[in-house]
């Protein structure tokens, strides 16, 4: 084959044929200046196609080629892939040349966060806006308004952004883009005519959006002159290179050679490289004012590298960080054992391994006398501990066992002594003055014809409407506050199957309400088990005594000896189970004198005892925990998961 001669020594037209037309204007990290960036992000309701639109964003960018395109590129846990699904932001650098309009022919770098749409991961999403000048509000022109889309688009009006309507999947037979573009005008204030139309399954009107979020979107405002300080909108890790801290730099310059210090906890450490993601990590000398990029560090662990927390300089640094750090709470609780307990120590080290790159998950070691050793987890709901709880099986071979879950109560005693309660079984004895339980303020969007399902719903959950709006004549939103404890059971599933799947929640924590509540207990012949007891509103403690010992009833196999199952409130029992006695004699079906056979049973027999756990005298076999401890299947709380 032929060498092609090197540039610097071709002909003009030789050269220009073979330097890259992009690669000479695409201005490099460092020396951008801020004029013209534009950070912005995507922000909708779960599927309305946030990840299949920035594919798509990357494909016509160039910055994907079509070879190597894969569908949600960004989405790059397997996890987020398999569900479909984004966990983690990701900020990616895009070079776009405007090609309509005043500016066409001038490149711009646009850095693209594709933020997480899950309720779980609000605070995500919220650290990847302060990192904008400009959100892409994306509906589904098929579904239009969702409570998400609303969520979000309140959140990112509470960051000052500029709001680019965009209604997607135009392409689909089902969509309705005259009804939804004014439904969306309306709540952001604009024309119908301003809202842009795409589909990014097909690519249709992508190119246009470019232009126009070259356009619409501010370039960023910062003082180069000043200390450096860059805001973390995210921090993953990384098995090879540790901890891949995002940042979004305000003032100054960070550079390869700086040693930096992070602002909440004062915490210094030296600077391996700094780079941009385009789509894959390309190292840079520096990052300047309204630069995306990442920074790595000797930093092990994510927790010393925190979403929201500000970076500057070790020397000459800043002195004020920048605003709006806010360290997650966990919100709900459960324990995690493995079913076979020598998985212990393997549990201990997943946990491990998986803070490391989940700042957002806290834990410590915890007993139980029916689960043996194990953990007591916090979550931020109930997808995260779905996740976590997948992740920990697949990803380090683990079975594992979880109690319910339950959110985090504050008890009063009467002598003033204050307890917080993040397992049931902790729960205090003796004179209680109050309990006090997290609530939420949540959002309802739906078609206006399940107004009285829902209201029901949240009645029977312990709900307070709040106020209701109508979004246009059939859909309509409703804000309730309700204790968290009812919504993490299976609120989500019950109001998606009275409504036949139209409505759309979100809710927000808003403090705590005292509340009547009390523990139930379940005894098995007299021995309380721990697993089991739980912290029900006085109202539905009944039923929910009820309902667990009629199933574990069923569940557990009837022993030499009779077993009383008992529900209780303190010493007052509130329902009662027994399971008769049984003599089983795996030898009767065994006549004739076969001593072999008879032993082969006698050892099968003695192997399944194994999977038993014991309480008191009871045998419970793992099943009977798992199904019983599985969420939301518990008498009034019944429902799929
Ligand atoms: N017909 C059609 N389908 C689309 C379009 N855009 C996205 N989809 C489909 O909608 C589904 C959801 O798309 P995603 O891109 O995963 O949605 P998302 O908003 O990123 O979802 P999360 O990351 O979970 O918040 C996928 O099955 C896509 O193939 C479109 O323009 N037209």
């Amino acid at each position: 084959m032929r060498t092609p001669p090197h540039p610097s020594r071709a002909s003009p037209d030789v050269r220009k044929k073979f330097v890259p037309k992009t690669v000479a204007s695409v201005p490099q990290p460092g020396q951008t200046p801020p004029e013209i960036i534009r950070n912005f992000c995507i922000i909708a309701h779960i599927d309305h196609g946030k990840s299949t639109l920035a594919d798509r964003m990357l494909q016509l960018t160039g910055v994907v080629d079509e070879r190597s395109a894969r569908a949600q590129y960004l989405d790059r846990m397997d996890i987020e892939r398999e569900r479909g699904i984004t966990i983690k932001s990701q900020a990616v650098r895009m070079p776009w040349t405007v090609s309509e309009g005043d500016n066409t022919g001038t490149t711009y770098v646009l850095n693209m966060i594709d933020t997480p749409g899950h309720v779980d991961f609000t605070y995500e999403v919220s650290r990847s806006l302060e990192a904008c000048e400009a959100a892409v509000l994306l509906v589904d022109a098929a579904q239009g308004i969702e409570a998400q889309t609303l969520a979000n688009l309140y959140l990112a009006l509470g960051a000052d952004l500029q709001i680019i309507p965009v209604l997607n999947k135009i392409d689909l037979p089902s969509a309705q883009p005259e009804k939804y573009a004014a439904e969306l005008a309306g709540i952001i204030g604009c024309d119908p005519s301003d809202v842009l139309h795409v589909s990014a399954k097909t690519g249709m009107g992508v190119e246009a959006l470019l232009n126009e979020i070259v356009k619409q979107t501010p370039a960023p405002v910062g003082n180069a002159d000043a200390p450096p300080r860059a805001l973390i909108f995210d921090s993953v890790y990384d098995t090879y290179r540790g901890v891949v801290t995002y940042v979004r730099v305000v003032d100054g310059k960070l550079s390869h050679r700086d040693r930096i210090k992070m602002m909440s906890t004062g915490a210094t450490h030296e600077m391996l490289e700094v780079g941009v993601i385009s789509p894959e990590p390309v190292k840079a000398g520096d990052l300047g004012v309204g630069e995306v990029g990442y920074l790595i560090t000797g930093v092990k662990d994510v927790r010393q590298s925190r979403v929201g927390d500000t970076v500057t300089s070790q020397i000459h640094g800043a002195t004020e960080a920048l605003g709006g750090y806010k360290h997650p709470n966990p919100m709900v609780f459960a324990g995690l054992y493995p079913i076979d307990g020598d998985d212990y120590p393997t549990l201990r080290d997943a946990l491990e391994k998986l803070q490391l790159n989940d700042a957002a998950l806290a834990y410590e070691p915890e007993t139980s006398g029916a689960l043996g050793f194990g953990f007591r987890i916090g979550f931020l709901g109930l997808l995260h501990m779905e996740i976590v709880r997948e992740r920990l099986e697949r990803e380090f071979n683990l079975d594992l066992i979880s109690t319910a879950p339950n959110v985090v109560y504050h008890v009063t005693m009467e002598d003033g002594t204050e307890h917080e309660v993040t397992n049931p079984s902790e729960y205090p004895a003796g004179k209680i003055a109050e309990v006090r339980e997290p609530v939420v303020k949540a959002t309802i969007l739906s078609p206006s014809d399940y107004i009285g399902a829902i209201m029901e719903l949240c009645q029977s959950k312990r709900g307070q409407l709040e106020g209701m709006d109508y979004l246009s004549e059939d859909r309509v939103e409703m804000r309730y506050t309700l204790p968290l404890a009812e919504i993490v059971f299976d609120f989500f599933d019950q109001l998606k199957s009275r409504t036949k799947g139209y409505a759309s929640l979100d809710y927000e924590p808003t403090g705590e309400q005292p509340s009547d509540l009390v523990k139930v207990d379940i005894l098995l012949q007299g021995e309380p088990v721990d697993a089991f007891s739980a912290i029900v509103h006085k109202d539905h403690a009944y039923a929910y005594g009820v309902a667990l010992a009629g199933k574990l009833r069923d569940l557990i196999p009837r022993q030499q000896f009779e077993v009383p199952i008992q529900a209780a409130i303190g010493a007052r029992v509130i329902a009662r189970e027994t399971i008769r006695a049984i003599r089983k004699d795996v030898l009767a079906k065994c006549y004739g004198g076969d001593i072999t056979r008879k032993r082969k049973l006698l050892e099968k027999q003695k192997e399944g005892k194994k999977r038993m756990k014991m309480v008191g005298r009871v045998e419970v076999p793992q099943e009977a925990f798992i199904a019983a401890l599985s969420t939301g299947d518990t008498g009034d709380k019944s429902g799929k998961k």
